[in-house]
């Protein structure tokens, strides 16, 4: 049920799930560090799960399973920190950069560094999210059904017709890491406009849509194409109103909870898609399945759901849907990134490092050719604990 890797090391990092490659493991071992990897099948460990595994001496602890807050299991709350402390642990960190199922003042209290892995995911997350868009918009799911039960019969002129892209606008609510290297890829890909919503502007995102649609504009008019366009929304709901393929990238907090909900489906376009990569409560699920039965038109890519594992009711019977289990960050790559990034963020407050600087700009963590540096990449924390 545990794999240990270096019984004898000086310090106790113990993971709760297998994580992919082994650098992770190696950088920990090679600062004397025992690595105990839960093996158990069980996907979701509860509460009383993590107790058993953080027993009474446990001096970081790596926890690579994601959780939505809304299930109750590896809701990292006052009853975990407390053991963690308890046992002498001092860091802990998701697999993951979402840390919404992470209560960080329970953290802050007892003094343990809450760790996360941004960057690294960006791009692969936004690639799904394309993938999704692509997938509802061309309706390959269902088409690859009707391929494999045999149906197919010969070319017919309204077979599976979906909708086009290119021209279109592209709507992004949550326009950070993610949402921006969706919004470059949907508008340089398939030449789509952008509209945008977030709380802060995206300058680099406007710098990098602006210049491009300067140059690139000389270039499409010479060919007698249309140039890209793009505008920051003042509300959520332009965006909602205007755009024909929307993406969410927003973080989970009080004020993104059921951000689309039924009064917001409904003022969107009735042939438009909806692809959500971020968290699952960030839809209101329920309304989301009504509005799909009433509007068949309109399409859905998810990642993500309300109740994970689960979905509610309906959804999984309903052609217009696309739903994947939560893989949006699973590139090897990204995957392997995630690991070392997580035990790194462990490993730095073992050794005392510092905290990065940026966490935006993690390359150097991931060279797998030269050390890492001596810091702990990314501590959502840090301020709070005085690092
Ligand atoms: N499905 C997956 O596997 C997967 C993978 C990676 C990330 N995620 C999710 O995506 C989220 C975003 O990741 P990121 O790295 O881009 O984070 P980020 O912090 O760079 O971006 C989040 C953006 O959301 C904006 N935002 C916050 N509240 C908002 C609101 N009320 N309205 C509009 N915008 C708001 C922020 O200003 C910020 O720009 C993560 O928190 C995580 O929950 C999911
Ligand atoms: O927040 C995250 O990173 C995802 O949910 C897992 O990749």
């Amino acid at each position: 049920m545990v794999q240990v890797w270096n019984p004898n090391g000086k310090y106790r990092v113990v993971s709760t799930k297998p994580m992919p490659g082994t650098r992770w493991i190696n950088l920990l071992i090679e600062q004397d560090c025992r690595v105990e990897i839960c093996t158990r099948k069980k996907t979701i460990l509860s509460v009383e799960d993590i107790i058993a595994l953080i027993g009474d001496k446990c001096d970081g602890w790596l926890s690579c399973v994601y959780v939505s807050v809304f299930q109750l299991t590896e809701d990292w709350g006052e009853t975990l920190f407390s053991a963690l402390s308890r046992a002498g642990g001092k860091a802990f960190s998701n697999m993951a950069v979402g840390y919404n199922n992470v209560d960080v003042n329970a953290a802050n209290k007892y003094g343990v560094a809450v760790g996360n892995t941004p960057g690294v995911l960006t791009e692969t997350t936004a690639e799904l999210a394309a993938s999704l868009s692509l997938s509802a918009a061309r309706r390959i799911v269902e088409a690859d059904e009707f391929m494999r039960a045999g149906l197919y019969d010969g070319w017919l002129p309204n077979l599976f017709v979906g909708n086009l892209l290119k021209g279109q606008t592209v709507g992004v609510i949550g326009a950070g890491r993610i949402g921006s290297a969706y919004a470059r890829m949907m508008v340089e890909g398939f030449k789509m406009n952008l509209i945008y919503y977030d709380l802060y502007q995206a300058t680099r995102l406007e710098k990098f849509v602006t210049g491009m649609s300067v140059t690139y504009a000389e270039f499409l008019k010479a060919n007698g194409e249309q140039p890209v366009t793009w505008k920051r929304a003042a509300s959520m709901d332009e965006v909602l109103r205007e755009a024909d393929v929307i993406s969410l990238h927003p973080i989970l907090d009080k004020t993104t909870y059921h951000l689309v909900n039924k009064e917001r489906l409904a003022i969107m376009k009735k042939e438009a898609i909806l692809v959500n990569c971020s968290r699952g409560p960030v839809i209101d699920e329920v309304a989301l399945v009504e509005h799909l039965k009433q509007n068949p038109m309109f399409r859905v890519g998810l990642d993500v759901f309300e109740d994970e594992p689960y979905m509610k009711p309906g959804l999984a019977d309903l052609k217009n849907a696309v739903v994947v289990p939560h893989i949006a960050s699973a590139s090897k790559w990204t995957r392997e990134g995630m690991a070392t990034l997580a035990a790194l963020n462990v490993l730095g407050k073992i050794k005392g490092y510092p905290v990065w600087s940026d966490p935006n700009r993690i390359e150097p963590f991931l060279n797998e050719n030269v050390p890492p540096p001596a810091a702990s990449p990314s501590i959502v924390n840090s301020k709070a604990l005085g690092k």
